[in-house]
């Protein structure tokens, strides 16, 4: 059997190494030629799975996509060949989220501002925006939820309106797919108008698809109202965001913030999971198998617990600052957008520190140890 992979991709020799011949490629630029006496493909977002890529894969059963996102697959022609199609829903959920909060964290650092106390608006509720609200609760900060589809559905949480949000969240952070048609469509759902309603002071953070704020509106809007500010993980126009913006984000990434070694590793996995169960194959490995120990893995804490020290702890896992300062340097080279995903250094999650606590440590004011096993810490 052969087996096309994203060179992105970990463990897919793990994982799949027993059942064919794996060759791995880049995703961006994989052509119909290098898939067509493929068995089994497996992607990330970066490739478009469509009929001009896969019409002479006549061998091809089964694609798989590491990833949370589906906009890149032409789901319903793979249906019409008959070719099982799966992607890995909430695979990267915990990092998104984590990211979000860091970001928050290193925001009200570099601002002199105190996260704590601020409301925060997460408009999309599904896995990414669940897993960003669950930070923001653990740490205490009101959540308001925008999501009109879950209501409608009946989730039982309680939602506001997007123009709530607009109105009273001090942080908006974006966590929905890129749709372009219906009702709740979300392409440029922060058109100009939208983003002329922010309040004084509002932290907007994108972490779901570029094209949800309309990126020239944003940089317009920006270059009048530094008082909101900015952070960055997805652009229109990826893999070559346009230059202004990434100069008057306070934060940019080149489309990362999943790109925890959990939140990576479980993308593969689950495709394997489902490989296997179509096969009728025994599932013969664990996810905890594969992933390191962490070099972090247990930290003692002596005393208190500022909102800096907070951040201290949560640079352990990762640093925003680095992601960011790297991708200023290489984002605007041919490559270097890629090429700074391609050799990410994978962060980790908040659940690869163990805390143990001193006796001292429950005292008055800290954070307290059973909120920051809220936030993800074992
Ligand atoms: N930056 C990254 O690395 C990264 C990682 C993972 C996912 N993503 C992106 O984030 C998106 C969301 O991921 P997820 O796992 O949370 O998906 P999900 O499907 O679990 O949740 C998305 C939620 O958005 C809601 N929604 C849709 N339209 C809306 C609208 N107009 N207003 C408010 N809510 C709306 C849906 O009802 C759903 O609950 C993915 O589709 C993907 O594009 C990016
Ligand atoms: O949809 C997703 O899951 C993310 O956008 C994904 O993690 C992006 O990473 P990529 O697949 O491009 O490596």
């Amino acid at each position: 059997m052969k087996i096309i992979a994203d060179e992105n991709m970990p463990y897919v020799d793990a994982l799949f190494g027993y059942l064919g011949k794996i060759e791995y490629v880049n995703g961006r630029t994989l052509t119909p030629k290098q898939v067509e006496d493929a068995d089994v493909l497996l992607v990330r977002s970066v490739t478009k799975v469509n009929a001009a890529l896969i019409n002479n894969a006549h061998k091809l059963k089964f694609v798989g996509s590491a990833t949370i996102g589906t906009d890149h697959v032409d789901v319903e022609y793979l249906s019409t060949r008959n070719i099982y199609f799966t992607n890995a829903p909430g695979c990267n959920a915990t990092a998104v989220g984590e990211y979000a909060f860091i970001a928050m964290l290193e925001l009200a650092q570099r601002f002199g501002e105190s996260l704590a106390g601020k409301v925060v608006g997460i408009v999309g509720a599904g896995n990414t925006g669940t897993a960003a609200a669950k930070c923001m609760q653990a740490y205490g900060l009101k959540v308001l939820l925008c999501d009109p589809i879950k209501a409608l559905q009946g989730d039982t949480r309680e939602f506001v309106s997007l123009d709530t949000i607009i109105e009273q969240a001090d942080i908006i952070s974006l966590h929905v797919p890129i749709t372009k048609e219906g009702e709740h469509k979300t392409w440029y759902l922060f058109d100009e108008a939208r983003l002329n309603k922010l309040k004084p002071n509002t932290w907007l953070l994108n972490c779901c698809r570029g094209e949800v704020i309309d990126n020239r509106a944003l940089v317009k809007f920006k270059q009048q109202r530094d008082d909101v500010k900015l952070v960055l993980d997805v652009w229109e126009g990826e893999p070559n965001p346009m230059a202004e913006l990434v100069a008057l984000a306070e934060f940019a990434t080149p489309h990362i913030a999943g790109y925890s070694l959990e939140g990576k590793a479980r993308g593969t996995f689950m495709l394997y999971q489902k490989w296997c169960e179509l096969l009728d194959f025994p599932v013969k490995k664990s996810l905890e198998s594969l992933l390191p120990a962490f070099q972090f893995n247990q930290i003692v804490s002596q005393g208190d617990l500022t909102e800096g020290q907070l951040l201290k702890l949560s640079r352990l896992v990762y640093d925003l600052r680095d992601d960011d300062f790297n991708f200023r340097v290489c984002f605007s080279t041919a490559t270097g957008f890629d090429l700074m995903r391609k050799n990410h250094t994978y962060r980790r999650e908040y659940s690869a520190i163990s805390l143990t606590q001193s006796v001292d440590y429950l005292s008055a004011g800290s954070i307290n140890p059973s909120m920051l096993n809220a936030l993800g810490f074992n």
